[in-house]
């Protein structure tokens, strides 16, 4: 036992130690731990020396940490560049990955946002309208399937144009679901082997990336300026060093921002229905705020009708306070740190992993807070959180892509924090409202058995999501 280091996680075999107790269940590894060991411990994963650091004090240790103590890319590159493409996001130095950020910050705009509304609303009511499982009165539809179809169409069409959205129709969802495959944390470990998913991953990330340079020059041969996607963005934007963004980076780009909002969007958002048809009482809530302070006439939603929905608003906020798909955000140590208020120092060895998801469900901060209860986030809820270390009127700072809050001392970091922070989350919120205020404009919701129960989690893939088939039950508002 090393007193410079944290306590490691008692475990019987060497190389697996604890790989299976936390992926079957990491939330539930991490807060048995904390119980016996405190916030700051150690656990071999797959022969990693991997130190969870949890709570606020944890998610500002690792996630503000200074680039020349920790390492994103080391960790991340070999499962996102198979499936991205070279050159981009951890295949490139902080320092590109950093104005890449900024480029693609530049099309998630307020003006962009009021484009988006109207396009998401109409994919949202013509999904459900075409689609064979909401025919008749009333059903029972395994809903993540559905989620996944409607986000991928939403943000493809708003962030990616309608050219690639309607490609989505034929060739590119079967080569999505390839590349999606390379996607697995068992490629964090065997990304090097010849697997038959890996060869089908490596062959649809070049067919995938040749669509968007297709594109790409169509659109620069025709001088097409009219569409002010990401993608456009890209084809006009320049390095510090004034070299112009390649167009293989461009391509690489769009599959690091497609993945990345497909698997986010669509986790969260079956969450949500499967959070609503346990709770058909806030579904009716939300509909009569739409009714209360939009009209009773429901007119087509805006961009700004979403700022007068704040039920709406809360629903997203609280699915991620309990659902955040991405529950391990993993560094390297590149020198050894000190970790304040302690006589602990983290060797290079170790992996840091932090999981904002532990303080996000925590009593101290949160009361009740296994509760899905969107109106805990009103003024004077009396499950209204006590978040200390809250971002608001925090200072802000810029690593090249915007001002984002100096502090990550807090117990709610869906987004992330610091360097690595976000830049999809004002989309998110963006594309999330509006799928929830149309569909519940359309339909009510509930259990199959009427309970209020919720589906247990599939942590087994990247991005923590329902088990499956998570079936509810909904009927047609008239
Ligand atoms: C509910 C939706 C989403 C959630 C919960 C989410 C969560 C996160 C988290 C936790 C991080 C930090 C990762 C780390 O520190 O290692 C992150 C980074 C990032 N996300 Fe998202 N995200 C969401 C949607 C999106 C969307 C829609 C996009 C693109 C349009 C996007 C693009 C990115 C990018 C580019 C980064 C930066 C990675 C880095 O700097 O290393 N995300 N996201
Ligand atoms: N036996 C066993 C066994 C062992 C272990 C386990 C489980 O172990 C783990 C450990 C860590 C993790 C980490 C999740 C993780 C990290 C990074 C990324 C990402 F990089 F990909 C992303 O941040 C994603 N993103 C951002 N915003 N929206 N999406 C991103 C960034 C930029 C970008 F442009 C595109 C992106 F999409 N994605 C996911 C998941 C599971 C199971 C079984």
């Amino acid at each position: 036992k090393n007193p410079n280091e944290p306590p490691l996680v008692f475990h019987w075999f060497p190389v697996i130690g604890s790989t299976i107790t936390y992926g079957m269940d990491p939330p539930r590894f991490f807060k048995e731990n904390r119980e016996k060991y405190g916030e700051c411990f150690t656990f071999i994963l797959l022969g990693k020396k991997t130190t969870v650091y949890v709570g606020p004090k944890g998610n500002d240790f690792i996630l503000n940490g200074k680039i020349r103590d920790v390492c994103a890319e080391e960790i991340y590159t070999v499962l996102t560049t198979p499936v991205f493409g070279k050159d981009v996001v951890y295949d490139c130095p902080n320092s590109k990955l950093m104005e890449q950020k900024k480029f693609m910050k530049v099309a998630l705009t307020t003006e962009a946002f009021r484009s988006y509304v109207p396009i998401i609303s109409d994919e949202v009511t013509s999904y459900f309208k075409r689609t064979p499982d909401f025919k008749g009165q009333s059903g029972i539809v395994n809903i993540c399937p559905k989620m996944a179809q409607i986000t991928i169409f939403t943000a493809s069409h708003a962030l990616q144009g309608k050219e690639i959205r309607d490609k989505f129709d034929e060739t590119l969802a079967d080569l999505y679901h390839d590349l999606d495959m390379g996607f697995s944390p068992i490629n964090f470990m065997l990304h090097w082997a010849p697997l038959p998913w890996n060869n089908r991953r490596d062959h649809a990330q070049r067919t995938v990336a040749k669509i968007y340079m297709d594109t790409i020059k169509s659109r620069r041969e025709r001088g097409e300026t009219g569409a002010q996607d990401i993608m456009y963005h890209l084809m006009n934007s320049t390095y510090k060093n004034g070299v112009r963004v390649p167009d293989h980076e461009i391509a690489h780009m769009m599959i690091a921002l497609l993945m990345a909002g497909q698997h986010s969007s669509s986790s969260t958002s079956s969450w949500i229905m499967l959070r609503l048809a346990s709770r058909p009482d806030i579904m009716e809530d939300l509909y009569q705020e739409q009714i209360r302070n939009l009209g009773a006439d429901l007119p087509p939603l805006t961009y700004e009708d979403l700022a007068k929905l704040p039920l709406n608003q809360a629903i997203v906020k609280e699915t991620l306070r309990l659902h955040a798909p991405i529950h391990s955000i993993m560094r390297a140590v590149k020198q050894p740190m000190p970790v304040p208020g302690t006589k602990y120092v983290i060797p290079t060895n170790h992996v840091l992993l932090a999981a904002p998801g532990v303080s996000a469900s925590d009593e101290q901060y949160f009361p009740q807070p296994e509760l899905w209860e969107p109106h805990r986030w009103e003024k004077e809820h009396p499950l209204a959180p006590n978040m200390t270390g809250d971002n608001e009127e925090e200072e802000k700072v810029d690593y090249g892509y915007g001002l984002v809050s100096k502090g990550a001392a807090s117990p709610y970091l869906p987004f992330g924090a610091g360097r690595h922070r976000c830049i999809g989350e004002n989309f998110a919120n963006v594309q999330l409202q509006t799928i929830v205020a149309m569909t519940v404009r359309l339909f009510k919701f509930r259990n199959v058995d009427g309970s209020d129960k919720v589906i247990g989690t599939d942590y087994a893939s990247l991005f923590s999501r329902p088990l499956e088939p998570a079936n509810i039950y909904w009927e047609r508002r008239d």
